[in-house]
């Protein structure tokens, strides 16, 4: 049979923070696929573990023969049961033993080899005939937070959304531009800025958080006149990096400033009225479903309120934030789960609940190109994947390339 997996090979490559992680070639008889795992900075505390005890050397030289020994033979079709024998292999609830970077790498690598098998694309093959929807691209503007260095600014990341773009080159281009215009705005508040850039090819400029979201929004504002369409603002706060549980405030260093949850609440949803903010991700404590909940009720009519470490892309977390109104869109990292059927089953309940499933890239990431396909195959709205930078742009390439196979191409519906 064209899909049977003749060999499974892993190997130790390079992220773009200069750290290993794995890279898995899957060969059926028909067909190769390749995947590789990235990885983040700001995890949250439920994701699965990224790599066992050990790290890359150890899944290279002890657990590649066991995953190749176990799924020779197997269809690569058959990706739910893959998971789920690799889920035995490990034998541990976290995947700790043999690391969720390794099983998602496989599981994203058997599905290529699927797709490949019927000589299809991988969006086509998780998708069906139908798919016709182009993501939206969430673009890194400027870094702050773990993804910086001291003096940035304390939320994470200062994105924008391209929202009146008609297919996907433009929208690529105009997030360009606005990476382009803000290096300027930058300059004009911030005399030592040396062009530095953050973990995601955002800038790091050396200013206020206030200061920031103001020219944020300038550059959306000029950009958008410029190319005539809508862009709008967006920020991933992070704030679990901010929560100081002794405390119970959220500590902004850079503005000097603690906030407890209410003081949280209200600023955010401020923010998000002055700037007209498209999308909000995380903006309470990972475990804080209440105050997600409080400002999804205030502002969620008119805001994206995005749930990144709250859901680890957890079908179970997921459905306590349906449960609870927490949220009305989720974060979609394959890497948190470790397996892309589970991935798939977030996807799924999340649509079904209208939550909108962003598909995004890690902080260190490859030059793999798979998040594309997921993003085009699921009919994911929008996908986090940067702006700029040669491990960002090989997503936004391949989703140029895909819009190109497609008949009749449109932008994300919400
Ligand atoms: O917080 C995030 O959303 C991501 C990607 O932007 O960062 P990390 O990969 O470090 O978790
Ligand atoms: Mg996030």
């Amino acid at each position: 049979m064209d899909s049977v997996i003749e060999d499974v090979q892993v190997r130790k490559i390079l992220d773009s923070r200069g750290n290993p992680t794995v890279e898995v070639d899957v060969t059926t008889w028909n067909g190769f696929g390749r995947a590789a795992a990235p990885s983040g900075a700001s995890t949250g505390s439920r994701e699965v573990v990224s790599f066992p005890e050990g790290g890359v050397d150890v899944i290279v030289s002890e657990v590649e023969d066991v995953i190749a020994s176990e799924l020779i033979g197997m269809d690569a079709n058959d990706i739910t049961t893959i998971d789920e024998v690799l889920r035995e292999v490990d034998g541990t609830g976290n995947l700790s033993a043999i690391g969720g970077n390794t099983t998602v790498a496989v599981s994203m690598a058997v599905a290529k080899a699927a797709a490949a098998s019927s000589n299809i694309p991988l969006y086509r093959y998780l998708g069906g005939n139908w798919v016709n929807e182009l993501p939206y691209p969430l673009g890194n503007m400027m870094n702050g937070g773990a993804h910086a260095g001291i003096n940035a600014p304390d939320i994470q990341e200062f994105l924008v959304v391209p929202i009146g773009a008609k297919n996907i080159v433009e929208a690529i281009f105009a997030n360009a531009s606005v990476h382009k215009k803000l290096k300027g705005l930058i300059q004009s508040k911030d005399s030592n800025f040396t062009g530095g850039k953050g973990d995601e090819g955002g800038w790091v400029p050396n200013i206020t958080n206030d200061n920031a979201l103001e020219i944020q929004a300038k550059a959306c504002e000029e950009v958008g006149d410029e190319l005539g369409l809508e862009i709008r603002p967006a920020l991933d706060m992070a704030a679990s990096e901010l929560w100081n549980s002794k405390k119970q405030k959220y500590l902004y260093a850079q503005d000097g400033v603690e906030r407890d949850t209410g003081e949280q609440i209200e600023f955010v949803k401020d923010i998000i009225e002055t700037y007209n903010m498209f999308y909000v991700e995380d903006p309470f404590d990972e475990s804080d479903f209440e105050g997600f909940a409080q400002l999804t009720s205030k502002v969620g009519n008119r805001c994206l309120i995005c749930g990144d470490d709250l859901f680890v892309t957890n079908k179970e977390l997921l459905l306590k934030g349906i449960e609870m109104n927490a949220a009305n869109a989720i974060i979609i990292k394959p890497n948190q789960i470790g397996s892309l059927s589970e991935t798939y089953a977030t996807v799924k309940l999340a649509k079904q609940h209208n939550i909108v499933p962003v598909v995004s890239h890690r902080s260190g990431e490859t030059t793999d190109e798979t998040i594309a396909h997921l993003a085009v195959g699921f009919a994911s709205p929008m996908i986090k994947t940067g702006a700029i930078g040669g491990e960002r742009i090989a997503k936004l390439n391949e989703l140029i390339r895909i819009e190109e196979e497609l008949p009749n191409p449109k932008m994300g519906q919400f």
